[in-house]
């Protein structure tokens, strides 16, 4: 695709739209049949708001974020919307039935026998998928600190530090025993009975722990990121809301060829090695099976469609399972107002090409 193309808002609105009700299908189908550390985003792979922003610069990233609007198209009163889109309106049908699903999970969450006012929402995926992005952003959109805790499956990796580097380079870090998945189990436990935890800090460059630990609060959200939350039951039942990343394999061996090169010290001839001999099998073995246990699929890796879906989900789902009313945070407002100059742009753009 030209340049030219790439920046054709109706290309992109088409396909916002496309990838929309994509989103609301998988949802329904879903349901129906079928280091990272904790509290804060990765220091291994910080995303600035900038650069969330940009990725997410389509044209319908305009849209209204109050929970109760599931547009699937731009509105009729929509001044950003191209004409040929402004009938296209979702089928109230199809739009109905298709979140219901989700509200069902929100119900069983108000009536659970604990009580326990605290959503576990858990991100799985492949590596490289882009679950720590779309944490970040679920992060920010529910307002960061102020209401999320963020925990990766990553930061429970078994510390290897008795080891030799020969050895600790052929572990195979992609199946389920070379984490303490339950340490996080217990954790997750303690902060939805409303504790603080320790969460070990792991060192991807030498395969240990470090000594320092990062405190967990715990909070209104819990979001657990990692290859292999769904593929522990006793992990997996702890989570409200399941969302599996569902991102190309050579999209993904790209981008972590690109940081592990970068971020964690590896060759280009190891981060190869290992992905034929562990990451590929164990991936093909565990991470995509385990998207039978999904809620939501997100096709493609973060997007502004699927992130107001789902960020939408679940402050009506923090509504309803606290009875609090969601709280608005200065990053409300933030967000708003990033919405309103990337659509201040979008028009800007569209008239440029009108005028051509
Ligand atoms: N939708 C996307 N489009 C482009 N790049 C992305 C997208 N999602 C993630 N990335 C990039 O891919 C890399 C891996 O993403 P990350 O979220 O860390 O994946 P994971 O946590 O699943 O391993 C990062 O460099 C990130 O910036
Ligand atoms: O010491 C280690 C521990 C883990 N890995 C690899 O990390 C990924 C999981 O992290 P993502 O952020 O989801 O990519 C997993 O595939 C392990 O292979 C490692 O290389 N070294």
């Amino acid at each position: 695709m030209s340049q030219r193309q790439n920046q054709n808002p109706y290309i992109w609105a088409g396909c916002g739209l496309l990838l929309g009700v994509s989103m609301a299908m998988m949802i329904q189908h879903t349901r129906l049949g079928g280091s990272k550390n904790a509290t804060a985003p990765s220091p291994g792979s910080p995303l600035s708001r900038a650069a969330l922003s940009r990725r997410m610069s389509d044209p319908l990233d305009g849209r209204s974020s109050s929970p109760s609007s599931f547009n699937l198209g731009p509105s009729n009163q929509d001044p950003a919307s191209p004409k040929k889109f402004q009938n296209l309106r979702p089928d109230p049908h199809t739009a109905s039935h298709s979140f219901s699903p989700l509200i069902g999970t929100i119900r069983e969450i108000s009536n659970r026998p604990d009580g326990a006012p605290i959503l576990v929402v858990g991100i799985a995926g492949g590596s490289g998928s882009g679950k720590t992005t779309l944490a970040q952003a679920i992060y920010t959109a529910l307002g960061r600190e102020n209401n999320v805790t963020f925990i990766s499956h990553d930061s429970y990796y078994k510390d290897l530090s008795s080891w030799t580097m020969a050895q600790r380079e052929q572990q195979n870090f992609d199946h389920p025993n070379s984490l303490d998945t339950d340490l996080l189990v217990g954790h997750i436990e303690q902060l939805r009975s409303g504790s603080s935890v320790l969460i070990p800090n792991y060192d991807f460059s030498t395969h240990s722990r470090t000594a320092e630990k990062t405190v967990a609060r715990p909070r209104r959200v819990i979001l657990v990121e990692g290859i292999l939350i769904f593929t522990e039951p006793r992990l997996t039942e702890l989570l409200d809301v399941k969302i599996f990343v569902d991102t190309e394999s050579d999209v993904r061996l790209i981008r972590r060829v690109t940081r592990d090169c970068q971020e964690r010290g590896r060759s280009l001839d190891q981060v190869l090695d290992q992905y034929m001999r562990t990451v590929r099998p164990m991936h093909n073995e565990f991470v995509e099976p385990s998207k039978r246990q999904a809620d939501i699929i997100v096709p493609v890796g973060i997007n502004s469609v699927a992130l107001s879906l789902i960020t939408d989900h679940l402050k009506t789902a923090l509504v309803e399972a606290t009875g609090v009313q969601y709280l608005k945070t200065p990053f409300d407002e933030e967000n708003k107002r990033e919405r309103g100059a990337m659509s201040r742009e979008v028009s800007a753009e569209r008239l440029d090409l009108m005028n051509e």
